[in-house]
């Protein structure tokens, strides 16, 4: 059991766990028998004596005040009292924060290094900052039990990293999306070697024929935006690349066909899954002051022709990512008069949010627009920030094969495909807060990505 405070204090790392993978700020391990993960989040290795003697300093004053598990606590409170609301309790995990001992770290630190990939080696382990989520990869057992079916053994998740959707005001005369633009400046830089032809605008659209042509991309082109495990372990992914017939044919218990038909009912399930609304209770929208909320209905709903049924995941990842209106150049420019330091906005907004009568899309929308006062500054950039993490989160759908009829059972987490009908569930991940500093660095990404697109286009015409 890890549901007790005695865990939370002295966490010991169950002697069965499984380097899950790993992101640009955090380490993800899966504790098997637990069907629970741990993140601890990274920082920077030092590259020098002297860099090694400033972090050991601080990392010891950090330390002695509790500083980074105050700061994870702080983290995971607006994980649960924002991020987790604004998705939907259903597609979120609880989370409990641990402590792991120093010596903990130390041994797990060198474990881990025969798993990690270099490039992500210039980064550590940090200390004071651990939590526990829920398995993503597997479905939970509440889900399954009192089932009055049979299903596979083996359960397949399938992650996706769906990135920017969403256009604010500044970006909407951008030649193409943030992520395509993107791709030409990661090409330039070495971090990718091919682009990819998957879009997140199209992934977003509601339109079915599109968005399995965004999941036939990803599979194409993984890179970090799409995995699959089975059983809680890599089986695809830009590292791990094995013909996607093996997995599909596995996922769909050795059926044979052609593989682009595969592919075909294979992208289907995964939209299928994507625009299910899975949630249990859908609460009605009891807002008093119906701002925001209200408006970021009528957007989605203004596309007649292709809208991403409401509670579905990524309508609840679109309408978050809605929250930014203006763009990082508008926030920007704001921040130049500013002096802020990169987390304080958060434990303000959490002070804030007490309004029970209004949604909380509404809450941080109408705190946004402060009057620019001097101490209130900081939630301006709120909305920003919010979409931010939105832009950046990822989703895992994991499924089960149902080994029995179920044609006349209608529920929601039953998705019927030609070669059978899974059990599925949905997770968001991925949640944390953004550092302030997020909006100068995303306004130099978008400078830099136009003038790379624009290269790239420059010379494809001139060939
Ligand atoms: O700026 P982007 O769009 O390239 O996104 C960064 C991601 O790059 P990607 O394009 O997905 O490969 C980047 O992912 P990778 O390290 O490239 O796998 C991080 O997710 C980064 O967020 P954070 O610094 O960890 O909070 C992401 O930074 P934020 O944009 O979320 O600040
Ligand atoms: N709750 C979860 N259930 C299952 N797997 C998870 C979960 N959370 C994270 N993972 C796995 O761990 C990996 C790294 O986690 P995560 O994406 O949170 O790291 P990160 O450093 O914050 O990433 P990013 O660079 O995108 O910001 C993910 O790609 C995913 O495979």
């Amino acid at each position: 059991m890890l549901n007790d405070e005695e865990s939370f204090i002295d966490f010991k790392i169950p002697s069965e766990w499984i380097y899950r993978g790993e992101g640009n700020c955090n380490i993800v391990l899966s504790l098997p028998k637990t069907g629970k993960i741990l993140r601890i989040r990274k920082t920077n290795k030092p590259n020098s004596l002297i860099g090694w003697l400033i972090v050991w300093i601080s990392d010891f004053i950090f330390w002695y005040f509790g500083k980074a598990i105050e700061d994870e606590e702080r983290d995971l409170k607006f994980y649960s009292t924002v991020m987790r609301p604004l998705i939907g309790r259903k597609y979120t995990s609880e989370a409990m924060q641990v402590i792991l001992t120093r010596k903990q770290i130390k041994i797990l630190e060198n474990e881990l290094g025969k798993y990690r990939p270099e490039f992500r080696k210039h980064k550590i382990l940090q200390y004071g900052r651990a939590s526990i989520f829920n398995d993503f990869a597997f479905i939970p057992q509440e889900e399954c039990d009192y089932l009055p079916f049979k299903m596979s053994e083996d359960t397949f998740a399938i992650e996706i990293k769906p990135k920017q959707a969403w256009r604010s005001l500044s970006e909407k005369h951008f030649p193409a999306c943030v992520f395509c633009m993107n791709q030409y400046m990661k090409l330039g830089n070495k971090r990718i070697n091919t682009i990819s032809g998957y879009c997140p605008e199209d992934l977003f659209s509601g339109d079915v024929s599109k968005m399995k042509n965004a999941i036939k991309c990803l599979i194409k082109v993984p890179q970090n935006n799409f995995r699959v495990f089975k059983n809680g372990i890599l089986v695809y992914g830009e590292q791990t690349k094995p013909e996607f017939f093996n997995i599909v044919h596995s996922l769909f218990s050795n059926i044979d066909d052609k593989l682009d038909r595969l592919i075909d009912e294979f992208s289907e399930l995964v939209v299928k899954s994507l625009v299910t609304n899975v949630m249990n209770v859908d609460f009605p929208d009891n807002c008093e002051e119906k701002r925001f909320c209200e408006w970021n209905k009528i957007i989605q709903d203004s596309n007649i022709n292709s809208v991403l049924p409401r509670g579905c995941v990524l309508e609840k990842i679109l309408s978050i990512q809605m929250l930014d209106t203006e763009g990082c150049s508008y926030y920007d420019k704001l921040l130049n008069q500013e002096n802020s330091s990169d987390w304080k906005y958060i434990n303000k907004l959490l002070d804030r949010i007490d309004n029970k009568d209004v949604c909380l899309k509404c809450i941080i929308m109408m705190l946004g627009n402060t009057n620019h006062r001097e101490e209130e500054m900081d939630l301006a950039f709120v909305p920003y920030l919010i979409s931010a993490i939105a832009k950046d989160c990822s989703i895992m759908i994991s499924l089960k094969k149902i080994l029995e009829d179920v044609c006349d059972l209608e529920m929601k987490n039953i998705i019927k495909t030609k070669y059978g009908n899974f059990l599925v569930n949905v997770g968001v991940f991925d949640l944390y807060p953004k550092r302030l500093s997020s909006i100068k660095k995303h306004r130099q990404r978008n400078k830099s990505i136009l003038q790379a697109y624009l290269k790239a286009r420059k010379s494809k015409s001139n060939e």
